[in-house]
């Protein structure tokens, strides 16, 4: 009470840090001071105590009431409280939360106290510690994300197959969504619930197989670009053009006698680059031309340098799109750093041309329907449509940034993967080309969208790369209310026994393993981790009516699937046939590059010891003599 009554007091000025006590100006009508107040006047007499003031030795009115000793400890009272708070979170969640009966991998080391798992993970390739997880606890591994909380990683086919079709019920967490639609807006990627549903209604019938039957020729226009390009590169023996990130290593492989090197990543994420603003919104690019020359269009070299800056983040923003995603702290996108300014380029790039687009295609009420905008277009402005299930022009604007960054990123990592693979497994890659050159001889025309799915050898190597080198190896999601997810494979508890399905609060992060499912022993054979094609002749009955269609998660499942499956598909069949159709592919002596991964948005290869010169796939290009 008489401490109460003292810090009642209004005392004079006594130093710049407390020039006036506010809380004399917050005192409320009885005369006491408001609990405002007197937090304020504490803080500041302990501000008054710790600190020299530039009137001398500083005076504390509240002496009498807080001994000295106590006022210089509080600060090392309150880290420690802060500390014992964060263990005991810690703790809690790690002991009593709903999955502690479930046998989980062991936290290791002082730092899993605060990051849980997370710090383990980041010391492994894409994918690979949660592989070594799921053989040893199945198909559902609760592991520990930021301060202990728990996350579920998700490979069991039954689990994965009730969260995906009822994707609406396992929405993706706000935080996630929040840090994409920054990059992209509001388009089908980062939308939810009803909005989605709308945009999806809108967006699918663009992608329809007739619609991506008619981009055929877009594609071998592309593709054809891209043989050129690289052929030139070849003849010029201009080496530095064809791998530019490989840097001095160029001058070794030139005294090993090592033919032309391409970097393959760099050269087919130009060419699907050009493809999607072809097909998205007959828009050209240039970006090929800039992998040459130098120069391009804004919006090819803005999105170039995000997906750059993308594969250089500090530390700090590492982390900072870490809390950003799980909602922790989410204030830093104003912040101008350069990562956010590259975002918010790209962003303004797109929203400069782009919008233009949308504005002159509305003027002219839509003549045809010969790209995704033209047709997006035409079906928003059906009057059959009710204005309620229209997009906004910032809806179609989102649609066309999130076209042209899912669209292009993943089908070059595609590509890039598939490449890698062809070159080490050169028998396949033989019997490849053969197949495409006997149903495609030169000089006729191009072959067409039904010819090129008819190859029987390049849809089984097409899926065996996918299932293999998913370009998205993982995608976040929660559980949007309780809920009981089943599994095909019962999971072991710490007492021994096993449950067959797993019960979660509202809120629950999920973790959907799209590489650990694809790659499953149990589901898809002891060779599960080895590159054959073959084994897409007759699948095993773990894989076939699991619930998962088209049997690998690349493309995820349910109403949330890629939209661009047949697109990315049908793209991907010809480019790689036009590539091997001319050219070889060899790898590099381990030397001079061996390859490992890194997930930029999608997993994308680097070289060991040249990891700062980014991402990249260097391979030995020859050319097929006919
Ligand atoms: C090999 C190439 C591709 C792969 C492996 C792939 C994979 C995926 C995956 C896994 C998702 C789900 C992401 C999530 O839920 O977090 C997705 C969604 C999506 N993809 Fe693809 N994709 C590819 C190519 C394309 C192409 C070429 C386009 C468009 C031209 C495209 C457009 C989209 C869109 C718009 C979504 C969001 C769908 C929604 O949430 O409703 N993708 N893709």
């Amino acid at each position: 009470m008489s401490l109460l009554n003292d810090l009642g007091t209004c005392p004079a000025p006594t130093s710049i840090l407390t020039p006036s006590f506010p809380g004399c100006l917050t005192a409320q009508p009885s005369g006491q001071p408001s609990p405002v107040s007197l937090a304020i006047n504490l803080t500041a007499s302990v501000l008054d105590a710790r600190w020299q003031t530039p009137y001398g030795k500083p005076t504390n009115p509240f002496a009498s009431a807080v001994p000295e000793h106590v006022i210089v400890a509080l600060p090392y009272i309150g880290i420690a409280a802060f500390v014992l708070t964060i263990a005991y979170f810690t703790l809690a969640v790690t002991y009593f939360s709903p999955f502690q009966r479930l046998q989980r991998p062991p936290m290791k080391g002082f730092w899993s106290l605060f990051m849980g798992h997370l710090a383990e993970m980041q010391q492994y390739e894409p994918g690979h510690i949660q592989m070594d997880w799921t053989n040893e606890y199945g198909g559902a591994v609760v592991y520990r994300g930021l301060l202990g909380t728990p996350r579920i990683l998700l490979s069991d086919p039954l689990a994965l197959s009730y969260v995906l079709t009822n994707a609406y019920n396992f929405p993706k967490p706000a935080g996630a969504r929040a840090a994409l639609s920054t990059l992209l807006g509001d388009g089908v990627l980062t939308t939810e619930g009803h909005q989605h549903k709308v945009q999806r209604k809108l967006v699918n019938p663009t992608f329809s197989q007739n619609s991506v039957r008619a981009f055929a020729p877009l594609f071998h226009r592309h593709a054809r670009a891209l043989s050129v390009v690289l052929n030139h590169l070849i003849k010029a023996g201009d080496h530095s053009e064809l791998a530019p990130a490989m840097g001095e290593r160029r001058a070794r492989m030139a005294q090993r006698g090592v033919g032309p090197v391409v970097d393959i990543l760099h050269w087919t994420s130009r060419t699907t680059l050009d493809v999607i603003g072809d097909a998205a919104f007959s828009y050209d690019l240039q970006s090929l031309k800039a992998g040459e020359h130098g120069g391009g269009t804004a919006i090819a070299e803005s999105f170039q340098a995000m997906m750059t800056r993308v594969g250089q983040l500090t530390m700090t923003e590492r982390a900072m799109l870490h809390f950003e995603q799980f909602r922790i702290f989410d204030g830093w996108r104003p912040l101008p750093t350069s990562f956010n300014k590259a975002a918010q380029q790209t962003q303004k790039t797109v929203e400069q041309v782009a919008g233009v687009m949308i504005d002159d295609e509305k003027r002219a009420q839509v003549v045809d329907d010969s790209d995704l905008l033209q047709k997006l277009l035409a079906l928003n402005e059906d009057p059959k449509v009710a204005p309620a299930n229209k997009l906004s022009r910032n809806e179609v604007l989102g649609q066309l940034t999130t076209l042209i960054l899912a669209g292009h990123e993943t089908t070059s990592t595609a590509l890039t993967w598939a490449l890698w693979t062809l070159a080490h497994h050169p028998e396949k890659q033989t019997a490849l080309r053969k197949e495409i050159r006997e149903h495609w001889v030169d000089g006729e025309e191009d072959f067409s969208f039904e010819e090129v799915h008819n190859l029987d050898l390049l849809d089984r190597v097409t899926s065996e790369v996918l299932r293999l080198h998913p370009p998205v190896h993982s995608t976040n999601r929660e559980s949007g209310r309780k809920d009981v997810i089943p599994l095909s494979k019962p999971v072991r508890r710490i007492d021994g026994t096993y449950v067959n399905r797993i019960a979660v609060p509202k809120g629950q992060p999920i973790i959907i393993s799209i590489v650990t499912y694809n790659r499953r022993k149990d589901i898809w054979g002891e060779d599960a981790e080895e590159f054959n094609p073959d084994r897409w002749l007759d699948l095993p009955d773990t894989v076939k009516n699991n619930g998962i269609p088209g049997g690998h998660l690349s493309f995820i499942s349910g109403p949330r699937n890629c939209v661009g499956s047949k697109f990315a598909l049908t793209e991907f069949k010809i480019i790689i046939s036009h590539l091997l159709r001319q050219f070889e592919f060899a790898p590099l002596p381990p030397d001079l590059a061996t390859i490992s991964s890194k997930q930029v948005v999608v997993t994308r290869p680097r070289v060991k010891g040249l990891e700062e010169s980014g991402t990249q796939m260097p391979l030995r290009i020859s050319r097929v003599e006919d």
